[in-house]
């Protein structure tokens, strides 16, 4: 049974609708990537999905007692504040030593409990919000552009590091990606949305294309694939403005 199934989803602010009858299911252990251009509602979906925001028309169906982690696309931590990262993973209870350092090993952050929350590199901060959300031992995780402001092997190092933790703990994976094509390449599926499902697929991989060793180089250990968007179908939208066809290499 899926974890979660989005059915029939609109979400509207004011008069505005931003998602438009949007369904998806997410099975366990399943990694979806969700891409889109900006303002094409990604947000807004994992938002509804863990009920911050009330859709419009339509429903989201967790199956009963899932545990849902989730990474926030933005975190504002006042640099003054003198908090340390064991004491961050803290904050929602009942949580003990033994559940931090487990879930900073998980998130491969193993020696950081001590370490000052304002004093941590960007990929060691997105580290630190990956154990957060694992601090609940969650069924799905849902990353809101985790490796924004990451370099690509920053990037590739992040996917790496949430592949191991699918491995280890079974979770299932909603991630939204900040780049329209370029995905983590152990997505099972790519979401591309524009306000409505415009189309979805695999990702493309095409690790050895000089065209994508060009882009990222070598040292990505095979972690970021193209995702070529695939026509086969019809669309009858006028609202498509961003570009499909940039990844030949993927041909
Ligand atoms: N709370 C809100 N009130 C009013 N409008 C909002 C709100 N949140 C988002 N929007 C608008 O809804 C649209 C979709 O936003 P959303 O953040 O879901 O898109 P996104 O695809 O995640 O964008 P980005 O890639 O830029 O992060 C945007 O035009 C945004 O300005």
């Amino acid at each position: 049974m899926s974890l979660v199934q989005v059915e029939d989803l609109s979400v509207s602010y004011g008069a505005r609708t931003v998602l438009s009858r949007v369904s998806l299911h997410v099975a366990p252990g399943e990694i979806i990537t969700i891409v889109g251009p900006n303002g094409s509602g990604k947000t807004s979906l994992l938002r509804a999905i863990i009920g911050a925001v009330k859709p419009s028309q339509g429903r989201v169906i967790q199956r009963n007692e899932v545990k849902i982690g989730y990474v926030p696309q933005k975190l504002h931590i006042d640099e003054t504040l003198p908090i340390t990262v064991s004491r961050f993973l803290k904050l929602p209870g009942g949580v003990t030593a033994e559940d931090i350092n487990h879930a900073l090993a998980q998130a491969g952050v193993p020696d950081l409990a001590k370490a000052q929350l304002s004093q941590l590199s960007g990929g060691q901060f997105q580290r630190v919000l990956l154990a957060h959300a694992l601090i609940g031992k969650p069924d799905l995780l849902l990353l809101d552009e985790a490796t924004q402001g990451l370099d690509q092997r920053g990037s590739a190092s992040f996917y790496q590091q949430i592949e191991t933790v699918r491995q280890d703990t079974g979770c299932a994976v909603l991630m939204i990606s900040h780049e329209l094509h370029v995905v983590m390449s152990a997505s099972d599926r790519v979401i591309c949305l524009n306000g409505h499902v415009c189309c979805e697929g695999t990702p493309a991989v095409v690790a050895s294309a000089p065209e994508y060793r060009a882009l990222f180089g070598t040292g990505t250990g095979g972690a970021l694939a193209l995702y070529r968007h695939d026509h086969d179908h019809d669309h009858d939208h006028g609202d498509h403005n961003h570009d499909h066809d940039n990844t030949e290499a993927a041909e």
